[in-house]
């Protein structure tokens, strides 16, 4: 008999807002950053094995198996639980890699998420939470399903209500590596802290713009081309480049013209992280 198959969204997030207010002695940086989902992501497809064989069956460039989010996540998963089942895993993956929408942060929250379910572990939230951290920073708030207000390195996080327009999302053919951006000497490293509300307006900035913009020309051309339209912002540390607009049509207006000479999508943002309204449907 064939096992069981289980497909889950694995939802990209725009950092809304990125102040930088300080380096902790561990070379970390303390944020404060707004996440809010995208309805758009990766799909992973699961089935559970009886012998504990772990294994992702799409390959990755650039990135071996046992370093893929994906397998460590649940390898750290059934460590920690001593579950004896094992899982094979299929993605069809359409985020792109080191584009700043959290694509490998969110595909190792839907691995947890998804085991917790199919090995019926029933670890609450909090556990799940505090294991996605040690995988990365961004690991929680997908765990968590919310979006948020985020402090720490990312690991505080209240929950919050932006509004969800339809985003134009535009994906500069860069892959931004994340600690080069935070290493460098001109990052603005001292915004004072805001306090939880108000919050997002009026706060809008992403304190590694101005770095990601002066090291990669296209992300400053992407940052210029879509901000003829509406105000034009950097999620994480790029390279994606995204701006919002009330409807979809209006969306997909802009997006048609800019897609003509650059990589992009329409998507609406979302408060509520599709993986967990999948997730309830299942119960
Ligand atoms: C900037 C954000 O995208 C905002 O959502 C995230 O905080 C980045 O999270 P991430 O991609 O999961 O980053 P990680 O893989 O944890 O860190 C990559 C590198 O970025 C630097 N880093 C990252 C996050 C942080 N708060 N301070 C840092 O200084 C560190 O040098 C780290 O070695
Ligand atoms: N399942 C995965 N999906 C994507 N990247 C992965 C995955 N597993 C490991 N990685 C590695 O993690 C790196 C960062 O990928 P990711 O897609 O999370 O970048 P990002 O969108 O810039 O994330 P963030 O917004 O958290 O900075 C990739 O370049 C890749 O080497």
């Amino acid at each position: 008999m064939t096992a069981p198959r289980l497909t889950l969204p694995s939802p990209a997030k725009l950092n809304l807002m990125l102040h930088i207010l300080g380096r902790r002695e561990d070379g970390y940086h303390e944020l404060q950053t707004i996440f809010q989902f995208l309805d758009y992501g990766d799909e992973i497809t699961f089935a559970v094995r009886d012998d504990g064989v772990i294994r992702l069956h799409t390959e990755f460039d650039g990135v071996p198996h046992d370093s893929n989010l994906i397998v460590r996540a649940a390898k750290k998963l059934q460590e920690q639980s001593g579950c004896a089942l094992g899982i094979d895993i299929w993605i069809d993956k359409i985020l792109p890699m080191g584009g700043g929408i959290g694509g490998g942060s969110s595909n190792a929250a839907t691995t947890l998420l998804g085991l917790n379910h199919l090995w019926q572990l029933g670890w609450d939230e909090d556990r799940l939470a505090t294991l996605g951290l040690s995988l990365g920073a961004d690991v929680p708030v997908f765990v968590r399903g919310h979006a948020a207000f985020a402090e720490g390195v990312g690991e505080k996080l209240t929950p919050v209500e932006p509004a969800e327009p339809w985003y134009v999302v535009l994906v500069p053919q860069v892959s931004v590596s994340t600690a080069e951006i935070f290493s460098d000497p001109l990052l603005t490293r001292n915004t004072p802290p805001i306090k939880v509300r108000p919050v997002p307006e009026g706060n809008s900035r992403n304190d590694c713009l101005p770095v990601v913009a002066r090291r990669y020309p296209e992300v400053r051309n992407a940052l210029n081309l879509l901000g003829n339209f509406t105000e034009a912002k950097l999620t994480g540390t790029g390279s994606c480049v995204f701006g919002g607009f009330p409807s979809k049509a209006e969306a997909d207006k802009v997006s048609a013209l800019l897609t003509e000479t650059l990589t992009g999508f329409v998507a609406k943002g979302s408060n509520v992280s599709m993986l967990h309204r999948k997730l309830q449907s299942l119960l």
